[in-house]
């Protein structure tokens, strides 16, 4: 196993798939067990200093214990003296010779006979509320409801993982029909109206009498609208107010990052590398990690969730999670469509296989700056938080499976990923 922040050199250079299969490299799947110090302090004490020196967290120095209370910590600025709080800043030219390697986990754990329930439960409400008509076949072989068995280990009650799967699935759906498959009837034209229609699902707008009527059909005739409603009177069951709230707040800023991809697609745009970076922010796989104590059965309280330190840590692992998605679907998505390393090539001129590995390598200094992060703040936090840390950890290496072994990704005689 390699340390965070090692790089190793292997032989002839390796394709994507290669890259993203080679786990010979991976850091364990348990959180805990990385950060794991083993010199009679606490092990996030001395995991902080370990995790002080490498690629990506270079500049985090610890010349004593962080006694600091999370409270403490000023939003954006570190208080831990010497600690930055803003990624190294490698330069992804740095080390053009080397081969990276993925940082990322493997799965905490895959029970393949729970995430087959999952999907045949899937599978039937997908039926009902009229999502992927004609397509249910495909959708099964996604296998969404592995993806999310795999993501949450916290759970084995196919129930609380089933409500998960739905809302995920309702954020496919919406992506496939609405904003990337001109084919199932994306329209960038019309991206914009049809997301707010469905926002008022997804955060309910009290209209007037005179027109709560015309807004009462669309939340019953529209499929997707369909989805979102059910799928989260299905999450209420197992979320308090504040985990609702901050799924809420999380699919709001979804909606602007779809806005924006169907801007680049109206006017026939394609985004230099920093503004797709900002899009796959707020376009990043925090939407399901976000229900991670709520699917395990806990609640981090809104104080830790919310504190901006917290936040920073959590969305850089989600936005990390998402480029090893641009990482798999690079090969299956149609030629308009956006993805890092086809931004990359564009802009850096390089050949396909070198925007992957710069691809990776941004990818690297994300999981970096995240277990660095996480490393500090779970030295400072409560309990909850050490757990919500080890539980998005485990949400990363779920994916990282997920990824690897879905019929979505994967070429077989005569399909795509469609
Ligand atoms: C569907 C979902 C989990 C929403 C949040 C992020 C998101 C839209 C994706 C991860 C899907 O991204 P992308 O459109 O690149 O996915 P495909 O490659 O088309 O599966």
């Amino acid at each position: 196993m390699s340390g965070i922040g090692e790089q190793t050199t292997i032989g002839p250079r390796r394709s994507a798939v290669s890259v993203l299969s080679d786990m010979a490299g991976a850091p364990p799947a348990d959180l805990t067990r990385l950060l794991g110090g083993g010199s009679g302090e606490p092990a996030s004490l001395a995991s902080v200093r370990r995790f002080a020196t490498g690629p990506g967290t270079a500049a985090l120095r610890f010349p004593r214990p962080p006694a600091v209370d999370l409270a403490d910590l000023v939003p954006g600025v570190s208080s831990v003296p010497g600690v930055s709080s803003v990624p190294s800043g490698h330069d992804d030219d740095e080390d053009d010779d080397a081969e990276p390697e993925l940082f990322c986990p493997g799965p905490l754990r895959d029970d393949p006979a729970l995430g087959a329930e999952v999907d045949r439960r899937l599978v039937e409400w997908a039926e009902q509320v009229g999502i992927y008509p004609g397509r249910l076949d495909k959708l099964a072989r996604y296998g969404f409801g592995r993806l999310i068995m795999l993501a949450h280990p916290g759970t084995d009650d196919p129930d609380r993982l089933l409500a998960a799967t739905k809302c995920v699935v309702a954020e496919w759906a919406t992506d496939d029909y609405f904003v990337d498959e001109v084919e199932l009837g994306a329209d960038p034209r019309v991206v914009g109206s049809r997301l707010a229609k469905l926002h008022a699902v997804v955060d309910p707008a009290p209209l007037t009498k005179r027109y709560v009527r015309q807004l009462d059909e669309f939340r019953t005739t529209e499929p997707l609208a369909t989805a979102f409603r059910t799928a989260m009177e299905h999450l209420a069951q197992y979320t308090t107010a504040s985990q609702m709230g901050r799924f809420q707040h999380q699919m709001s800023i979804l909606f602007v990052a779809w806005n924006q991809e169907a801007d680049w697609h109206s006017n026939g745009r394609t985004p230099p590398v920093w503004e797709y970076l900002v899009q796959r922010h707020l376009n990043s796989y925090l939407p399901p990690m976000i229900l991670v104590d709520a699917v395990a059965g806990y609640h981090l309280s809104a104080e830790e969730f919310y504190h901006p330190r917290v936040r920073r840590a959590f969305t850089m692992a989600g936005d990390a999670n998402v480029l090893l998605n641009d990482l798999h679907s690079a090969a299956f998505e149609s030629e308009t469509d956006f993805n890092l390393p086809r931004v990359i090539a564009r802009e850096d001129g390089c050949s396909h296989e070198e925007a992957i590995r710069r691809t990776v390598r941004i990818h690297n200094e994300l999981m970096h700056a995240f277990v660095a992060e996480a490393a500090v703040l779970c030295a400072v936090g409560s309990p909850a938080l050490r757990r919500f840390f080890a539980d998005t950890w485990a949400w990363l290496g779920g994916s990282r499976e997920w990824h690897s072994t879905t019929g979505r990704y994967q070429r077989t005689d005569s399909s795509t990923s469609d």
